[in-house]
């Protein structure tokens, strides 16, 4: 499905409801495996949290998890544990070009079988669940914090908890912490000092608990943009979010700042109103924390015409596709000026929007969305586009509902 977006001018004052995180939701759906007594309350909605959940549920021998990263990596430490079971664990074609060598590696140096069923250090993966005999690994932080939350959302089960010790520069770490927080949520101990990180096996039954998803602060990103590129005087409202979040993509209200977009905390939501002219120079962010983001911003600078510097972005180029190139070629058609590296992207001034131009959205649900606020400037075509759905299913009909004109 194609969506053409005519030029459109958003209702002021709307309000929109965003599904659970799935990063908090995939964690959570792994825990409550784990520990039943575990309620979850605004689950995610997303493709990658329902298939997260048919995993987890499934008897067959196959598991076929698409395009999630984190339902793979996670599935992939918890399948190795479920002992006397053996599971193919397999993805879309893009799956399968995305590295998970060095989560199979460590959990092999914990004892895991685990082996290739295609491609060596790809998936799909062969796993024979067992109990895990070692307690002690190191591994490579600087590809992705999937790895590291996966070993850590097994780890209480292991008689001996687990010591990770985390070589390199370590990426995305909000989204260790994130693992870290909920797993003491749930009364499970853990420690993160410098490069190490231990959590204590869980020796008493938990007790039956609720834990509430915050909404998607990736999800909320493009109502940033929106607004960003909207009006002075323009506002709306988004919820379920706190102002102390779990999520490293809360950074949001901080860097939209700079695009003239101020945000008000109110009970459970969020009130983003654009109050100023966006900067137009220094506009730089370090966005290893914060990778998903990205394209978000960089259609935002290119929308608004400024200049716009990111890096730490070395995690991009293995993600749903290579965003780096995907961000370049698709705003270079609509008139950009995009200079890229293996970890920076750069947005140069430009003043003309080409109309009616069909981009291209690569399997990747971020690449859609990114792009789409651009209909506040132009008639744009978004082709595939129902690839939201992998985290944001309902994201078509929200963003009609707040005024963009759709054919
Ligand atoms: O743990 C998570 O929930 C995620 C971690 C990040 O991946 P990397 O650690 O691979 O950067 C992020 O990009 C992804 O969307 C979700
Ligand atoms: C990178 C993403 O997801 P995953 O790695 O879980 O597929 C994303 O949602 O942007």
């Amino acid at each position: 499905m194609d969506i053409s977006i005519q030029k459109s001018k958003l209702y002021n004052h709307q309000e929109i409801k965003i599904t659970g995180s799935k990063s908090e939701s995939n964690r959570l759906l792994l825990l409550q495996a784990l520990y039943p007594q575990i309620n979850i309350n605004n689950l995610s909605n997303s493709d990658d949290s329902v298939l997260m959940q048919k995993a987890l549920a499934t008897k067959e021998s196959i598991i076929d998890i698409h395009h999630a990263g984190t339902a793979m990596r996670f599935l992939t430490a918890y399948l190795a544990t479920q002992n006397g079971e053996e599971v193919v664990i397999t993805g879309s074609s893009r799956m399968k070009e995305r590295p998970i060598k060095i989560l199979v590696d460590a959990l092999l140096s914990l004892g895991a079988d685990i082996s290739y069923v295609e491609n060596e250090g790809f998936p799909p993966l062969k796993i024979i669940g067992k109990k895990l005999s070692k307690h002690k690994v190191s591994l490579e932080a600087n590809v992705s914090s999937q790895y590291i939350s996966a070993l850590l959302l097994i780890a209480s089960k292991l008689d001996n908890g687990l010591e990770l010790t985390l070589n390199g520069k370590i990426t995305s770490v909000p989204y260790i912490k994130m693992t870290l927080s909920l797993l003491n949520e749930i009364g499970v101990e853990t420690s993160f000092v410098e490069n190490k990180i231990t959590v204590k096996p869980n020796t008493t039954k938990l007790l039956p608990q609720t834990l509430v998803v915050e909404s998607d602060w990736s999800s909320a990103s493009y109502f940033y943009s929106i607004i960003a590129l909207s009006d002075i005087g323009t506002e709306i409202t988004i919820s379920s979010y706190k102002k102390h979040s779990l999520q490293g993509d809360s950074v949001l209200a901080k860097i939209y700042q700079s695009f003239g977009v101020a945000t008000h905390f109110d009970a459970h939501s969020i009130r983003l109103v654009k109050v100023e002219e966006a900067q137009t120079s220094n506009l730089e962010f370090h966005l290893s924390d914060a990778p998903d983001i990205a394209q978000t911003i960089a259609v935002t600078a290119f929308g608004l015409g400024v200049e716009c510097y990111m890096t730490g972005l070395h995690t991009l180029k293995i993600k749903e596709t290579d965003r780096l190139v995907a961000l370049k070629v698709e705003l270079e058609k609509l008139g950009a000026e995009i200079d890229i590296t293996e970890a920076s992207l750069k947005v140069n001034a430009s003043k003309e929007i080409k109309s009616d131009i069909s981009i291209n959205t690569y399997n990747d649900h971020r690449m859609a969305m990114a792009f789409a606020p651009l209909g506040l400037k132009t008639s744009i075509i978004i082709k595939n586009a129902d690839v939201v759905s992998k985290s944001y299913p309902q994201f078509w009909e929200d963003f009609k509902e707040i005024g963009f004109n759709l054919k």
